[in-house]
């Protein structure tokens, strides 16, 4: 019987608040690897052993060696990603991947070159991808669907808490077939995925202060895991920064530290409720040499159509909303974090 009844946590590391990640395995015996566990996709790649020696950004990290797995399974063919910033290229594996003690025989991709940016600043080595089927690419079987065919887990669910300061241990936790109660208080309130097969909701509108100013007809919202921050339409979220009052400089939108207690909530409309965030949710404060500097995190992306435009709810939305994604249902669930 199982002793977890049904369901498989894996606890996370959160790198300053920006990068949550966990460890999996691949290969027998184990070769360990640190991923994002990203709904925004739904492939599996890690670095290869044979990645080229001119890709600092594979050089740097755990990579995957076939011959070293007596359950390695050849595959071979082509494989590449793109994502809104990066790619990632490299070829078909086979073997078997454990993620949160459950093992799924998985086809997944070895990384043999990935852009120095941003994978440089990567402090996890691949990307597991919590997406639904249809974004996957090459057809390939998600992990998560892997799972759910052995029929082992509870509810076919998964869910994610993102701890909102980096010294606070575990850094984050996904839950795979439940929820984890030690991380939210009340009930869930959930919001049926608006497309099927991808991870994103109807919205209602955002409201800064008392006031809605965006997504006044409604929007698309997507529940991303694998962003670390909120994005919007950049000519909203520029409206919006200058409503606050900030500045965007090359590593994003700044605000004077003294004024952020005095800064709007930011609300988004989703489902029957209002998912508040205040200043204390969206400011990064990061106290360098040179004294206090405070980014709020929201950044400004363009999605074109028909998949735009649209508004990216990451790592600090979920480290305010405790959040589910529920395959049975096609929903979504949140609960305040505690
Ligand atoms: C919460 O933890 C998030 C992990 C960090 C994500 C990220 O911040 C990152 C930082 C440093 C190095 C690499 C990557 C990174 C890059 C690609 C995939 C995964 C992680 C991404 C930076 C670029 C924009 N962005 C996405 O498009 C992301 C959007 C998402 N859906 C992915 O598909 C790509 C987020």
């Amino acid at each position: 019987d199982d002793p977890t009844n049904g369901t498989a946590p894996t606890p996370l590391t959160n790198y300053l608040d920006t990068q949550y990640f966990g460890e999996i395995s691949i290969g027998s015996p184990a070769q360990m690897f640190n991923v994002v566990f990203d709904t925004g996709s739904a492939n599996l790649w890690v670095p290869s052993q044979s990645c080229s020696p001119f890709s600092t950004a594979c050089f740097t990290h755990n990579r995957y060696d076939g011959s070293r797995s007596r359950t390695h399974i050849d595959n071979g063919t082509g494989f590449s990603i793109q994502y809104a910033s990066g790619t990632v290229r490299g070829f078909l594996s086979e073997d078997v991947v454990v993620i949160g003690g459950i093992p799924v025989v998985q086809v997944f991709a070895e990384a043999t070159a990935l852009s120095a940016m941003p994978f440089i600043f990567a402090k996890f080595d691949g990307v597991l991808g919590m997406g639904y089927p249809n974004v996957a690419i090459d057809g390939i079987t998600p992990v998560f669907d892997g799972i759910m065919s052995q029929h082992i887990l509870k509810e076919e669910v998964f869910s994610v808490y993102y701890s909102r300061d980096p010294q606070h241990s575990p850094g984050g936790e996904l839950v795979l077939g439940g929820t984890d109660p030690d991380y939210y208080t009340g009930t869930f309130n959930y919001v049926a995925t608006e497309e099927m097969g991808k991870w994103e909701v109807t919205m209602k509108g955002v409201s800064v202060g008392d006031r809605i100013m965006f997504c006044v007809e409604g929007c698309t919202a997507v529940i991303d895991t694998g962003s670390s921050y909120i994005t919007g339409p950049a000519s909203s979220v520029s409206e919006l920064m200058t409503t606050i009052g900030a500045q965007l400089d090359e590593s994003g939108y700044k605000v004077n530290c003294e004024l952020v207690k005095t800064l709007p909530s930011v609300t988004f409309h989703l489902g029957g409720q209002e998912y508040e965030l205040s200043h204390e949710d969206y400011i990064l404060w990061q106290t360098e040499l040179e004294g206090d500097v405070c980014t709020v995190t929201f950044r400004g992306l363009d999605v074109p159509p028909p998949t735009g435009p649209i508004w990216i709810l990451g790592a600090n939305f979920i480290a305010r909303y405790y959040t589910e994604f529920d395959r049975e249902n096609n929903r979504i669930g949140f609960a305040t974090a505690v």
